[in-house]
């Protein structure tokens, strides 16, 4: 695809994809202009300033609750392509404040939708869905018993048991306001493809990290912590939950995966952009230290429990059928041979430095959690997507970040 001279309009070109994306589309040619809001100190977003195109990308004043700035936006860049990433997207924060979620999200979205119809626009619209939408994946009859007891007999019991790894054709059980409102924005997408012909379609990616990757996501909290404890500004790691699996993908591969969603992707499909990896927190506090120079020797709880030896030895085994890059603690904690409760109230590692010492603090663990998130990605990579980053990349790329003591917060 030759992006040379094509008009691009990104929503969330100041974050933290929405930088990476305008990079990558500027490098190969592209006009690039952006949504971005107001600022009283007439300052650029963060972002744009740390990739070098702050003044590379034509900003455009609007707010995605704001419908004419839209549509002025729309005249102004005359796209051939619109990539909509723009969101509150901090699960946590959408369980404080339901509504600013639902505005930003689902209205916001609905915004850009009407103003693209009122417009005729022919641009094609990619749109930032989420992993997060499929949520509750039952991976186990215990798993599916317990959720029940938890949650009521809200769905019927899937046929298949693990629905893992996950298909676009996954039953949507979200478990946030957040995942709510890119269940609405998903659906709506397709809805005006269907009934007035816009040619939208839905990216469902699964985690995506790299440098610069907002300060409260996980990947970040690990990182920042590792480094501000190899410079001795800190003396333990505080975290939530740690049983949690996410399939990490870099951020560089996920905006590949957009730019190819534009030019070859379905209208009105929806495809999932993921790793085909899936690894827990607790994995990537492991394999941080271990890149940070640490060797670990031992993991057990405060209480003495559980100990593991050699916790990021490599586990070849197949999990759900598939054969992925996982520590022994990964496919222990999968095969349900472990699980850290608020109770255990920590980990303490024994490594060739000295203990280090990992705290759960309950007030990081979530109202209702999405506990594994792995995706299957054969219709993606059928149009030509490709994943080139590592984990131990992902998690390289991030400390080096935190390496800077201007990034460490
Ligand atoms: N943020 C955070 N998460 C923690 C912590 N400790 C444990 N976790 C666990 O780490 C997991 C990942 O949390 P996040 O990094 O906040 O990401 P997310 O909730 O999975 O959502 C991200 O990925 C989605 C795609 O799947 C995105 O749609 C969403 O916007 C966001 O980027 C969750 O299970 C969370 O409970 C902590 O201190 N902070």
């Amino acid at each position: 695809m030759n992006w040379n001279d094509k008009n691009i309009f990104i929503t969330g070109v100041g974050g933290f994809a929405g930088s990476y994306l305008a990079e990558e589309l500027l490098n190969q040619g592209a006009n690039v202009f952006g949504l971005v809001r107001r600022r009283a100190d007439g300052t650029k977003p963060k972002n744009l300033i740390d990739h070098g195109i702050q003044n590379d990308v034509t900003a455009l004043e609007g707010d995605l609750t704001n419908i004419t700035s839209l549509a002025n936006a729309l005249d102004e860049s005359e796209p051939d392509y619109i990539f909509h990433l723009a969101a509150q997207s901090f699960v946590p924060r959408s369980f404080e404040n339901s509504a600013e979620t639902q505005i930003i999200n689902c209205i916001g979205t609905s915004n850009l939708l009407e103003a693209s119809r009122v417009k005729d626009t022919d641009a094609k619209i990619v749109f930032a869905g989420s992993s997060e939408e499929y949520g509750l994946v039952i991976s186990s009859e215990n798993q599916y018993e317990s959720a029940t007891k938890e949650y009521g007999t809200i769905f019927p019991k899937p046929e298949t048991i693990p629905e893992l790894p996950i298909k676009e054709t996954n039953p949507l059980r979200p478990m946030s306001p957040y995942a709510v409102s890119k269940v609405y924005g998903d659906h709506l997408m397709q809805n005006y493809y269907h009934s007035y012909g816009l040619d939208t379609t839905v990216s469902r990616a699964f985690n995506h990290e790299g440098a610069g990757r907002g300060l409260m996501f996980v990947t970040s909290v690990v990182t920042n912590q590792i480094m501000k404890l190899k410079f001795g500004e800190i003396e333990n790691i505080t975290i939530g939950n740690l049983n949690a699996f996410r399939d990490w993908s870099h951020v560089k591969d996920i905006v590949q995966g957009y730019m190819t969603l534009a030019t070859k992707g379905k209208s009105g499909e929806v495809y999932n952009q993921g790793s085909m990896r899936t690894n827990s927190v607790l994995s990537y506090i492991l394999l941080g230290l271990e890149e940070a120079g640490w060797n670990i020797e031992s993991a057990e709880t405060f209480k003495g429990e559980k100990k593991i030896s050699n916790p990021t030895e490599s586990d070849n085994s197949s999990v759900y059928g598939v054969n992925f890059e996982k520590t022994v603690v990964d496919r222990m904690l999968l095969e349900g041979e472990l699980e850290y409760t608020l109770s255990d109230q920590g980990i303490n590692l024994e490594t060739d430095k000295g203990q280090v010492k990992i705290q759960f603090n309950p007030d990081r663990f979530r109202p209702a959690e999405v506990p594994i998130l792995f995706s299957n990605t054969e219709k993606i990579q059928k149009i030509g997507a490709t994943i080139q980053h590592s984990l131990k990349d992902i998690v390289k790329d991030q400390l080096n970040f935190y390496l800077k003591k201007d990034n460490r917060q």
